[in-house]
């Protein structure tokens, strides 16, 4: 006899067939929000997909996402979710370690982010930004997301690594370069060590990354200084734990991957509906004015309009659109049984457009998250582009101040326009960028 009152988890998921091997890899990658939204409809908020070959189990909407995150009975491991889709270019990154070491790899980690810090940070990005966006040309079809990465990724080369005084400037392209290999693995639908593919590529990448961080890690060592790559040689917590090695070059090698392009298309989607919006622009730019030349974390934390654009583009096109998790034990989502040994996809990205959590969910409206409305709170995980639980984005304030200064700088050196019609082509073979790189009205104040 079955009581009533609990639910039976159904046996058997229901499952979208596809093309084999490929499934609906290729649904995703052209128009992912189409893609959930017809999963959704059709099969609910927990069903399984093929996808580059292997078989998941998705979750849509918001309560089946906190439930992943939440992961209240420890079902959900984070490194061999993500370990299938980025696993052999980020083996061991923070967001790849699970339960106890996860723990304790994050306590050591997170002194690297405290206040102090990131005010160290902060004052570190100021002039970087100001100089890097001073070197830009504008013009009439200035191609804003290529010119954001490259500025983002000068930024990492100062923050995260000291810079110049590390290394020259040609061995920082070459890193740049294997780093940009890395990500573009994820969907690659050949995953073998073949000459030619993206896979193929990444393996060098990776090998590449290691060589340097190895190389300059004995420096590093013996001159403390405050880029994160000395930072992370140097922590320490009460109890006397710190990192090797070979924890240091794992975890520098994937928090640049954390860190940067989830920050470029942020910027270039507050470019892109700042150059559709005029009275926004104008408005954000009225609060740049007024903050003083080098913005401290205090001074970047008061702003309004600028933190209601911000929290809006992350919504509209969350960088990270679907997490990747694994189980390590049969478990239930939502009266769904999921087996063990199951690929997780939790579609985050659905939730940021579901008309039934947000009104006219496509329109760009800041003001949902001012004081006086604030839509995000219909649901702890209505709004969710930094993830949740124990693995939520530990670079969240980090990625926010970065972000803020480059705007600020952007609307005090420069103005520009985009279509109102502008739609942005998106890639989604890795993490989101417009295919077209961005293009907007530049020009100079
Ligand atoms: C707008 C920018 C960013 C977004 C949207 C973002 C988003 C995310 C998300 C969704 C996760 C959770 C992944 C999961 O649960 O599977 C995550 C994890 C993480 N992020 Fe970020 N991130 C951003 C910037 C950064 C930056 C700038 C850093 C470092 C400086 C960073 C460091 C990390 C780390 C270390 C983790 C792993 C945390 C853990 O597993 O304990 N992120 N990020």
């Amino acid at each position: 006899m079955q009581d009533a009152d609990v639910i039976q988890p159904t046996a058997v998921q229901p499952r979208r067939r596809g093309l084999p091997y490929v499934g609906s890899t290729l649904e995703y990658v052209r128009d992912p929000l189409a893609m959930m939204r017809k999963q959704h409809d059709r099969w609910g908020p927990v069903s399984d997909i093929d996808f580059i070959g292997k078989r998941w189990t998705v979750l849509l909407g918001p309560d089946a996402c906190e439930a992943a995150l939440r992961n209240a009975d420890k079902a959900f491991a984070s490194g061999d979710g993500w370990g299938y889709l980025v696993g052999p270019f980020f083996d061991r990154g923070l967001m790849l370690l699970d339960f106890d070491e996860h723990h304790r790899h994050r306590r050591i980690m997170q002194s690297a982010f405290t206040r102090d810090r990131l005010e160290g940070y902060t004052a570190a990005l100021q002039p970087a930004v100001a100089a890097g966006l001073a070197r830009w040309e504008p013009s009439t079809e200035f191609r804003a997301y290529p010119a954001l990465k490259e500025l983002t990724l000068d930024l990492a080369a100062e923050v995260f690594m000291g810079g110049a005084d590390l290394a020259a400037p040609d061995e920082l392209d070459q890193v740049n370069r294997a780093f940009i290999d890395c990500v573009q693995s994820a969907t690659a639908l050949v995953r073998a060590n073949v000459p030619g593919t993206r896979w193929g590529r990444a393996l060098r990448g990776r090998a590449l990354l290691e060589e340097f961080f190895g190389r300059h890690l004995a420096t590093k060592r013996a001159q403390p200084g405050d880029d994160l790559f000395s930072v992370l040689c140097h922590l320490e917590t009460d109890d006397g734990e710190r990192f090797s090695d070979e924890d240091v070059v794992n975890h520098m090698i994937f928090l640049l991957m954390a860190a940067h392009d989830t920050s470029t298309i942020t910027v270039s989607t507050v470019m892109q509906q700042l150059g559709q919006h005029p009275e926004w622009q104008q408005r954000c730019r009225d609060e740049a004015l007024a903050l003083p030349e080098h913005p401290t974390m205090a001074d970047l934390d008061g702003l309004v309009a600028i933190d209601l654009v911000m929290k809006e583009c992350l919504r509209l096109v969350p960088p990270v659109p679907v997490l990747a998790r694994k189980t390590v034990k049969e478990t239930e989502v939502l009266g769904h049984r999921i087996p063990a040994d199951r690929l997780v996809a939790v579609m985050v990205h659905l939730s940021h457009h579901m008309p039934e959590l947000w009104d006219e969910p496509q329109r760009f409206d800041p003001e949902r998250f001012a004081d006086d409305r604030r839509d995000d709170k219909v649901h702890r995980y209505a709004w969710e582009p930094f993830g949740g639980g124990v693995h939520k984005c530990l670079g969240m304030f980090f990625a926010g101040a970065e972000v803020k200064t480059i705007i600020v700088h952007l609307l005090r050196q420069l103005e520009w326009t985009v279509d109102p019609d502008y739609v942005a082509p998106m890639s989604y073979a890795s993490l989101p960028f417009p295919k077209d790189g961005q293009p907007v009205r530049l020009t100079r104040r």
